[in-house]
């Protein structure tokens, strides 16, 4: 599979990561699960054409992550409420890959296998996380805030949620990405575009309670959001 995309990286995109398209696969990661969340997705396949959105540098003294970059709607209209956004890709890695600093990384899938101990014949069951992490390598995504402490902010105007598609010339297949949406309420013309990290993020020796949760420690705790077909 081709490493990357070619695709020229967005204004305000850092030089010191590569920017993708298309998810990059580990080398350990097993070949289904390559299939797929790394699968490329054509473009008429995206569930709407991708709204104008810009990364900038939050100077705001008030925000939590002043100094940082955040995610805005930069089209000129309020994005309705189910609009997808962009997907989050990176680096897609097996759970003992995980880099637990990372503050980047989050859960895709949680794989659960039954084991059956051939002394005792008593089963138990697996858990295997796969994680996407884009410190490194991933898109406009990686740059979009928890809306925690974020003036304006009482609640996220958008979410992380899972989106399929069936892969063409492939029966059965599907390709699965994380992307972020819009939220209930759409977000204002404008708007950084803040999601919730899940109280996990902020608290990860606490389990997950949310299922978009990213970040330190996801890919051992965190599980994976409900998917949307696109
Ligand atoms: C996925 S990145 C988001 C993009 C990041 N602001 C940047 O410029 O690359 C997650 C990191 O952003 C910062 N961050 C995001 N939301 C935050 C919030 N509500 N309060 C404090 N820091 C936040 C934290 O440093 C966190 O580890």
């Amino acid at each position: 599979m081709a490493p990357s995309s070619t695709a020229q990286p967005p204004p305000h995109f850092p030089a010191n990561v590569q920017y993708l398209t298309t998810p990059v696969p580990s080398r350990l990661l097993p070949a289904t699960h390559r299939q797929t969340f790394c699968t490329p997705c054509p473009p008429h396949l995206l569930p709407n054409p991708p709204p104008r959105i810009a990364i900038r540098t939050i100077s705001d003294p008030r925000h939590p992550a002043n100094g940082q970059s955040g995610l805005f709607n930069a089209s000129n209209k309020a994005l309705p409420r189910g609009t997808w956004i962009r997907d989050y890709v990176g680096w897609v890695h097996t759970e003992g890959e995980a880099d637990p600093t990372s503050g980047y990384d989050l859960a895709l899938d949680r794989i659960v296998t039954d084991v059956v101990d051939p002394e005792t014949s008593e089963t138990s069951q697996h858990v295997e996380v796969v994680g996407c992490d884009a410190t490194r390598m991933g898109g406009e995504a990686r740059f979009v805030n928890d809306y925690r402490g974020v003036p304006g902010f009482e609640r996220p105007n958008a979410v992380f949620e899972l989106r399929s598609w069936d892969v063409p010339g492939q029966p059965g297949k599907k390709g699965v990405r994380m992307a972020v949406w819009a939220g209930p309420h759409g977000i204002d013309k404008g708007s950084e575009i803040c999601v919730s990290y899940g109280k996990g993020y902020w608290r990860p020796q606490e389990p997950a309670t949310t299922p978009a949760d990213a970040g330190k420690g996801a890919t051992s705790t965190k599980k994976p959001a409900k998917s949307k077909k696109g």
